[in-house]
């Protein structure tokens, strides 16, 4: 079924100190799209703002199919089929990734969900009886995407999922995530600052800089404009 999460003028701060400005987004099932920014731009603000992060005050709105999310507690934005995997790829260490996996599925879910996340992410097939502690970097963020698939969300936020990461498992996790808005008839959102990971990825991409929206189209297009891409997101002196 068709279904679609908008941010709708959504402004965030922490506090006083504002983060973001009337920021729109429209993300459909099945389809990928792509936050890209310096540090510090807003992405993963935006993100913690769509799943109503309590630590953020927000002025504008987030819905799906025009049911708002905006005075939901972020469980309840969960359970509305909003999957949010943070950068800080927190697994639980001393259970094991089967466990890890088990807990997170919802109740209701198919009882070949682990199939099929396991199908799609066939890199935590092999890790299933390790403990989370046993695991490297790539193998948490590949369990915490899992985990976030065992829930059958609409909607999957992922928040800087290559940061540290090496080359090889890069590519593995960009071929799983790939596929992910297909196989699940999924939205998804990726917030990153690897440009080709994005670019690859998406099919639309938005560019923040300091916490606006300053550009907005397909992956072909910011690709062929080396002057946009060095002007909001290249590294260094200008
Ligand atoms: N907990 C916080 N308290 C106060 N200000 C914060 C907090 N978290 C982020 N900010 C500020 O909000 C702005 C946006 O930060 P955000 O983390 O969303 O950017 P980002 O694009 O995700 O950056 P990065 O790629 O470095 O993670 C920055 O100015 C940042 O300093």
């Amino acid at each position: 079924m068709t279904s679609t999460l908008t941010v709708t003028g959504l402004s965030a701060s922490y506090g006083l100190a504002s983060a973001l400005k009337s920021i729109d987004l429209r993300v459909e099932k099945g389809r990928c799209v792509g936050l890209l920014g310096r540090n510090g731009a807003g992405k993963t603000t935006l993100l913690k703002s769509i799943v109503a992060d309590p630590e953020i005050t927000v002025r504008g709105d987030v819905a799906i199919d025009g049911r708002s999310l905006r005075k939901l507690a972020t469980y309840k934005v969960a359970r509305l089929g909003v999957a949010w995997v943070p950068d800080t790829r927190r697994i639980f260490t001393r259970l094991t990734v089967a466990e890890n996996l088990d807990i997170a599925r919802r109740r209701g879910v198919a009882s070949d969900q682990l199939e099929r996340v396991l199908e799609a992410v066939p890199l935590v097939r092999g890790l299933l009886k390790r403990a989370g502690y046993e695991l490297s970097g790539g193998e948490q963020q590949a369990v915490t995407i899992a985990r976030a698939l065992m829930s059958a969300p609409d909607f999957l936020l992922l928040d800087e999922p290559t940061e540290g990461l090496s080359p090889l498992i890069v590519e593995q996790l960009q071929a799983s995530i790939a596929r992910l808005p297909e196989i699940f008839d999924l939205g998804v959102v990726v917030a990153e600052q690897n440009f080709r990971f994005v670019t690859d990825l998406a099919d639309e991409v938005h560019v923040l800089e300091t916490g606006e929206m300053v550009w907005s189209g397909t992956p072909e297009l910011l690709v062929s404009d080396p002057d946009l891409v060095d002007r909001h997101l290249s590294v260094g002196e200008k």
